[in-house]
């Protein structure tokens, strides 16, 4: 099916299409795919300055190989919708992030092209590794793998575990690396450093323009000589100027080279292909590339908000309701920084998406950004705690499942009081299954030591900070992407295991774990007049307030759990466990929470209601609540 707008990619109905294409219709392509990025963004909020910078790479990627038998693994996967353009999705791309469209990350289920669903950044060298291997064991040798992993992705961890092992394993692989100076903020770290240092190394641009003249010389790549030739360049130029982090691993390095010329990233590719063993091929490209305001602030264009461009600006579309939870914890982080220089708040490369921009600005000794080094962040800030520092984790639910075992070993064990602050606890809406945060009060809460916490609203986000700080053990607080609920009444203090009646009522209780809190006060005010409700704000999920759980067995007909957790394990758990510990009848108790599957991309009010957490389908459970009846009485 054509389209008058985007001809190149409407005609694809898969990558292989691209091989037919002339320089001037890759150049066509590219310019194609940036055009449908911005439409894109004058609809909803989407990756953006990433996709950008990866439009030639990935225009060269699929004219190099054929990834419906070679294996390509895109780190991460926000960078994923060149890709997913080009691989027969031009005409589903409008739906993309939206429920039931295309993930905004790779996805097995929509494409043969998509092996792995991602969206946690740093496995692709791991899983690539792994591929490769497997495929030798399956006896399909031919297929050749390709990992793509970004600057920012690169200093993870299990990176180097899988430079680790495919050094020694010595099977063909290419990993190129997506140099664009930038992770969501300017990357930081020592190997952001060496990663300049190769950018910039005279000594290799001179050589690369040398050893470029003299390819250049050479009609057709595959020319013997010229494979000695960059053989020869590599080992001089690994002896002379760069690489050697690699080069020492076992891991032939190429590069840097331009990531936007597409001609060039093919002649290497092609290279890297035949070369023997792990090739890391360096590839510099600029974040945002092809859209002036994009390249000039990647930071803010990461994922900007929806924009209409009006002449070449962009202007961003203004979003209403109360402050968001992160502005608040914000807030208060800024406070306590404020109020004791041996606070820190470490932040594991989401510093924009935590708002701290201005706590960096403002409290640079006491503001750590460790990159895209979740365990790392853990264990640091147990080192920082058991010298007398007090830091905050400033984290998001879901990337904190990297540090389970520093979270047991470095802060449980130990009993540290690490202050877990938990951003995007919940339903995070668009970006789906990789980064609902919706298991962290299940791994938190069976570690002995940790304080379980969420606040209702905004004003007690505040206090429960303040009462982690003053608290001789370690804490989590938890509280989703969402705007925060606000009360503008006196709040009671935080009392350890305490929960708070925020509304009185006979006929049955519903108890609200975190900002489920708001939804559960629609639904009592939807059923005045039907049933009238008590509403529990839980506040502790460890330890649980047992009085309350007594109390809203004891009196009404049922009690609801309510909570933005998967209830396996979650708060309903803890409540069902304190109310058989307390030999209690049980049968009036409902768990409502998210289920034991994976809760798919969307608008989070609609996965919410989907899921049986909006107002009215909370309301409709209390009325399908049967009174608790004993026949055992
Ligand atoms: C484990 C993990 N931590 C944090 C993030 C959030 N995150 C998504 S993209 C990104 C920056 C990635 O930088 P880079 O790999 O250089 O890709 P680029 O956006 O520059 O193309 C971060 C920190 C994540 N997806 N996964
Ligand atoms: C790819 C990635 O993990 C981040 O870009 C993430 O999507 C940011 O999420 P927020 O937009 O909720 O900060
Ligand atoms: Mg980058």
């Amino acid at each position: 099916m054509n389209d008058p707008k985007h001809p190149l990619l409407a005609s694809l109905k898969d990558a292989t299409g691209l091989r037919d294409f002339s320089p001037q219709q890759l150049e066509s392509a590219a310019d194609e795919i940036r055009d449908v990025l911005c439409n894109l963004l004058a609809t909803r909020t989407a990756h953006f300055a990433s996709n950008l910078g990866v439009v030639e790479l990935c225009l060269a990627l699929h004219c190099e190989f054929d990834f419906r038998t070679d294996r390509l693994i895109w780190d991460t996967g926000h960078q994923i919708y060149p890709h997913k353009l080009v691989t027969g999705r031009y005409h589903s791309f409008p739906s993309i992030r939206t429920q039931g469209g295309l993930m905004g990350y790779p996805n097995p289920h929509e494409s043969e092209y998509d092996l792995f669903m991602t969206g946690h950044a740093g496995c692709s060298v791991s899983t690539a590794v792994g591929l490769r291997s497997g495929d030798i064991m399956v006896d399909q040798p031919d297929r050749r793998t390709v990992a793509v992993i970004g600057d920012g992705a690169f200093p993870s961890g299990i990176v180097f575990e899988a430079l680790n092992n495919a050094g020694h394993l010595e099977d063909d692989l290419t990993i190129v690396l997506n140099d664009n100076k930038m992770s969501i903020c300017h990357r930081v770290g020592a190997v952001a450093g060496y990663l300049d240092r190769l950018r910039s190394n005279p000594y290799y641009t001179g050589l690369k323009s040398e050893v470029g003249k003299l390819l250049e010389q050479i009609p057709m790549f595959g020319d013997p000589a010229e494979r000695f030739l960059a053989q020869l360049k590599e080992g001089v130029k690994a002896g002379l100027v760069g690489g050697m982090l690699f080069e020492e691993l076992n891991i032939r390095y190429v590069g840097p080279i331009d990531g936007h010329d597409i001609a060039l990233v093919r002649k290497y590719l092609a290279m890297a292909r035949e070369m023997k063993g792990p090739v890391l091929l360096h590839v510099v490209t600029e974040k945002g590339h092809g859209y002036k305001p994009a390249a000039a602030d990647p930071v803010f264009f990461h994922t900007p908000p929806a924009f209409e461009d009006r002449d070449g600006k962009p202007v961003p579309r203004h979003s209403d309701g109360l402050p968001p939870f992160t502005v608040h914890a914000r807030d208060a982080i800024s406070q306590a920084m404020a109020a004791d220089e041996k606070v820190s708040v470490i932040t594991a490369a989401m510093c924009q998406g935590n708002k701290l921009e201005p706590v960096r600005e403002k409290f640079p000794k006491q503001f750590f950004d460790v990159g895209i080094c979740e365990s790392h962040a853990v264990a640091f800030a147990a080192g920082q705690c058991k010298a007398g520092a007090r830091p905050i984790v400033d984290i998001y639910s879901t990337f904190l499942q990297r540090s389970y075992d520093q979270i047991f070993q470095e802060v449980s064990l130990q009993d540290l009081p690490v202050v877990f602050m938990l951003d995007r606890a919940g339903l995070t809406g668009p970006d789906g299954p990789t980064h609902h945060g919706v298991y962290d009060v299940g791994y938190m809460r069976l570690f002995p030591n940790i304080v379980v916490m969420a606040p209702g609203y905004a004003e007690e986000l505040g206090m429960m900070l303040r009462f982690a700080l003053d608290h001789n053990h370690p804490c989590s607080i938890r509280y989703p992407k969402a705007s925060a609920l606000q009360r503008d009444q006196p709040v009671p203090e935080i009392e350890l295991g305490k929960s708070e009646i925020i509304r009185p009522g006979e006929d049955g209780t519903i108890v609200a774990f975190g900002a489920m809190l708001e939804n559960a006060l629609a639904a009592a005010e939807m059923l005045e007049g039907e049933l009238d409700i008590c509403v529990v704000n839980a506040r502790f999920a460890k330890p649980i307030d047992e009085e309350m759980v007594r109390q809203s067995i004891e009196t009404g007909k049922f009690v609801l759990t309510v909570e933005e957790n998967a209830v396996m394990g979650g708060f309903g758990s803890a409540f069902l466990e304190s109310a058989v510990a307390q030999r209690l009848d049980t049968r009036g108790v409902q768990t409502l929470g998210l289920p034991d599957s994976f809760v798919e991309h969307g608008d989070r009010n609609e996965l919410l209601h989907q899921c049986g957490l909006s107002p009215e389908a909370i309301a409709e459970r209390c009325r399908q609540a049967t009174p608790a009846t004993s026949t055992f009485a």
